[in-house]
């Protein structure tokens, strides 16, 4: 294996129409590290995670993802990588459709990946739920009968099945009640030391973000101001 940082972002360039979300921005990023976009409203933080994702297609610069060149691959060779860089967004009800259960919702990315067997399906799921800190009886529920952060617990299970390396957590735990925040929190702290996944952590709040990230970078108008 090479010394290769699990992601690294350079001079990426964000534009819708004339508006320059992200302009020139640069980082990298170790396994087992999370780094901290923070900044104010509207200074380009989901735009560059967008973009990391190639949820939406940067317009200039590169990013590089376990030592692979992603702006200039096509979608379908992409699409084999995507597994393995998982978002996570602010809105657990939003990710996770409101008329599937739980546990079709978790199964859905082994199926769609050719990796769900029948005989060890059921307990993976099961698995995966327990992980993060849910009873498996919970996957016969139907997302508006959980609370926001057993929600988002689920929204993290079904990234897991993937078997990610990386997080993209944007804003994960910024519409929870501040009282479920800390729990939310600790569970990606312990993947995180189990797994050994990259957390590029998007996160407007500096107190959160000081205690939760390795390193902070601080954007501004698109571009990065620190350090
Ligand atoms: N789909 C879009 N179409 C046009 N402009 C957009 C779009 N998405 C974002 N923008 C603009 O790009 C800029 C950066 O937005 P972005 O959402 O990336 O910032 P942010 O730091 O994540 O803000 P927030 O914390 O409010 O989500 C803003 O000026 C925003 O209005």
């Amino acid at each position: 294996m090479s010394d290769d940082p699990l992601l690294d972002v350079r001079d990426l360039v964000v534009r819708y129409g004339p508006v320059t979300a992200v302009d020139g921005v640069s980082f990298s990023l170790a396994a087992g590290e999370t780094l901290a976009l923070n900044g104010p409203s509207g200074c380009g933080k989901s735009s560059t995670a967008l973009a990391v994702l190639q949820l939406r297609r940067p317009d200039a610069g590169r990013v590089r993802f376990e030592g692979r060149e992603l702006t200039s691959l096509p979608e379908r060779e992409l699409r084999s990588l995507r597994p393995r860089m998982q978002p996570v967004f602010q809105d657990p009800y939003g990710t996770l459709s409101p008329r599937h259960r739980i546990r079709d919702a978790i199964a859905e990315p082994l199926r769609v990946q050719g990796r769900w067997h029948p005989t060890d399906g059921p307990d993976r799921v099961a698995g995966l739920l327990d992980r993060v800190g849910l009873d498996p009886a919970y996957g016969d529920r139907r997302p508006h009968e959980l609370s926001g952060g057993q929600c988002q617990r689920a929204g993290i299970a079904r990234a897991l099945a993937s078997d990610p390396r990386l997080l993209v957590l944007d804003e994960p735990v910024s519409s929870l009640d501040p009282s479920v925040r800390a729990g939310v929190l600790n569970l990606l702290a312990g993947l995180q030391d189990d797994l050994g996944l990259g957390y590029l952590f998007i996160c407007h709040d500096r107190a959160v973000v000081r205690h939760f990230a390795d390193r902070v970078i601080e954007m501004r108008e698109g571009r990065v101001t620190s350090p």
